[in-house]
């Protein structure tokens, strides 16, 4: 029976996947809560997605456009938690009826960064830099969005899919037999997860345009709980509100995830938001970029901004690019077309994920 309405002892359960990464943001939310209500009661539920037959069937059936945070929102609507904690940049821009973000927390650095196996020298030089990586050297990541920006400006470099939650990537990074030179990942997981020391550089815009939402933790309530609603508005970061209301609102335009090749870099100054969108071909040869800034007085004029980059992006190339992404997608096999044994081998990969 979901319990929306207020009372004074009424839990809130904070929600998110067992993931070290997902556990430690939610204890950030928690302790934001504690912190600005420390008469109310917060619990924590930590979900791993070994789901049962049924959940595994409701994804297949649901498509495999979400699965990141499907099976959290069926917990959330049949009340069982209330508020799911997800990093901003893995949440769909647009989110089931019932749902929606509630808070938006300070964004940490959103940049991706290099990380270099530990130790690694060419010609008796510490590598601190892709510059200083040698022709054929081993990259490893995993997103679209980082090798089609870094194949255009490093084609020397090879890029080769990496798995696993963060221990994992860092141990395959730096096994003296194993492939990799170095990894892409995002500043902000490294720093949670106590990995800072390891960042070797950033690579901030225009050497790489970093996702939509990198950086910021998202808290998505049900829509018509007003007192979670009300909770999470004191948690929320207006600039970082304002910044990922753009960058969402240029994605959403786009109807694109996390898995197209987007890549994102919004300041805010005063009262002048200015976002620079790109877009760029898997293989690196195409790429589309442009800015706009604008003075802003709303969520809704951040989003009118993301939105109208959208649109240029799309009319000064993006379209072909975008479409070509899909055509690539569809020869490699549509989420919608898996099986269901297809379906928990990707779970398990996420569950795995940081
Ligand atoms: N897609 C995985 C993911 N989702 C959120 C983060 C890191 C935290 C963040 O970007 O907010 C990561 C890891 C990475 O991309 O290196």
């Amino acid at each position: 029976m979901p319990v929306s309405g207020d009372d004074a002892t009424r839990t809130f359960v904070l929600a998110s996947r067992a993931s070290a990464l997902a556990q430690i943001q939610t204890n950030i939310v928690l302790d934001a809560l504690r912190a600005a209500f420390p008469a109310r009661a917060f619990d924590t539920s930590f979900m791993s997605t070994q789901g049962d037959k049924n959940q595994a069937q409701a994804l297949y059936i649901l498509g495999g456009k979400s699965l990141w945070t499907k099976e959290l929102e069926v917990a959330l609507l049949d009340g069982t938690v209330d508020m799911l904690v997800h990093s901003l940049k893995d949440v769909p821009t647009t989110l089931p009826p019932g749902c929606v973000l509630g808070a938006i927390l300070e964004r940490e650095d959103p940049v991706d960064s290099l990380v270099v196996k530990q130790g690694l020298e060419v010609d008796g030089k510490a590598v601190l830099a892709l510059e200083d990586l040698p022709h054929g050297a081993v990259v490893g990541t995993s997103s679209v969005r980082r090798v089609a920006q870094l194949k255009r400006k490093f084609p020397h470099l090879v890029f080769k899919d990496v798995r696993g939650n963060l221990n994992t990537r860092l141990a395959k990074l730096d096994d003296p037999a194993g492939p990799y030179a170095a990894l892409i990942l995002a500043k902000a997981g490294l720093v949670r997860l106590g990995f800072g020391g390891r960042v070797t550089a950033d690579l901030a815009a225009p050497t790489l345009y970093h996702a939509v939402g990198q950086g910021a933790l998202g808290v998505e309530v049900r829509a018509d709980d007003a007192a979670a609603l009300a909770l999470c508005r004191a948690l929320t970061h207006e600039p970082t509100l304002w910044r990922c209301a753009a960058e969402r609102a240029c994605l959403r335009v786009l109807e694109g995830g996390c898995s197209v090749p987007v890549g994102v870099d919004s300041a805010l100054d005063g009262p002048t938001l200015s976002i620079t969108g790109t877009i760029t071909a898997i293989d690196g040869t195409l790429h589309v970029q442009h800015e706009l800034a604008e003075r802003v007085g709303s969520v809704e004029d951040a989003e009118a901004l993301g939105a109208k980059l959208a649109r240029v992006l799309v009319e000064t190339g993006g379209r072909e690019i975008l479409d070509a992404v899909a055509v690539d997608r569809a020869s490699r096999g549509a989420a919608e077309d898996k099986t269901e044994a297809e379906v928990h081998k990707i779970e398990a990969a996420m569950q795995s994920a940081v």
